[in-house]
């Protein structure tokens, strides 16, 4: 009886010892939870002010940013008002339109051939509006003029120009800025001949401008242009100048 009184008492002990261990276990894992729990806050709080100085510095942000527009702004429009002061208050009205000069430059190349009785010329210009070719009808580059004949009959075609010439849209495509012309326009004062619809073709020019179409009834006693365009979808247009008559004056006054 004394033996089980003694197992008993000690077992009362160890469960008690236990008791006290998770007690103590517990009071541990509370004491970890209160401190995360209080690292939680710092770090929300800290957050917090984080986020704060963020929005001030967003804020301040915009405002230079709002500030810089407002300065970009009044240049803009003091630029704008010495323009003015210096232009008047308008720009130009009678300026000339962009095929208008085109065709002009076309028209002032073709000023540069030696053919006695037809000078084309001819100008090539990419989708961005800019001029990338200049070109008018004229013997072949370094070949002298004086050995060469410019007459339209003679006693065989070698006895002729139209052996040797170069058209004004075979020199504007040679003499070309960039390294193709896929879908440009070219301006030319006669409508292409057979060669020429060729090389255009073969450029990738998609639209052709012409001036004069003097040959038109002509064009049966040889491969039609024409057709050869038409066959290669590219749009041919006759031009109606805007302003038929366009002067220089290279007069200086000082
Ligand atoms: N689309 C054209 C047609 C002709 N030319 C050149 C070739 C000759 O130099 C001249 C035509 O002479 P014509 O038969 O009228 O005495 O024009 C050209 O460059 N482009």
């Amino acid at each position: 009886m004394a033996s089980r009184a003694t197992t008993t008492a000690s077992r009362a002990t160890t469960t008690a010892s236990r008791a006290t261990t998770t007690a103590s276990q517990a009071t541990t894992t509370e004491s970890r939870a209160s401190t995360t729990a209080s690292r939680a806050t710092t770090t929300a709080s800290r957050a917090s002010t984080t986020g704060s100085r963020a929005t001030t510095m967003a804020n301040r942000t915009s405002t230079t940013a709002s500030r810089a527009t407002t300065t970009a702004s009044r240049a803009t429009t003091t630029a704008k008002e010495e323009t003015q002061h210096l232009c008047g208050d308008t720009w130009r009205a009678d300026f000339l339109v962009h095929e208008d000069y085109w065709m002009t430059v076309a028209a002032l190349a073709a000023k540069r051939s030696k053919d006695p009785r037809t000078q084309v010329g001819a100008c090539i210009v990419n989708q961005e509006n800019v001029i990338i070719g200049i070109g008018y009808n004229r013997m072949p580059k370094g070949c002298d003029d004086d050995h060469l004949p410019w007459n339209r009959h003679g006693e065989g075609r070698w006895d002729t120009k139209y052996a040797y010439v170069c058209s004004a849209v075979a020199v504007a495509i040679m003499n070309k800025k960039c390294s193709d012309l896929k879908g440009c326009t070219i301006y030319v004062t006669l409508f292409p001949c057979t060669e020429s619809a060729k090389l255009i073709i073969e450029a990738g020019i998609k639209k052709v401008v012409y001036l004069s179409d003097q040959y038109h009834d002509m064009e049966m006693m040889a491969a039609s242009p024409r057709f050869l365009l038409a066959v290669a979808e590219i749009e041919c247009i006759q031009f109606k100048p805007t302003e038929p008559t366009i002067t220089t004056d290279l007069t200086v006054n000082n």
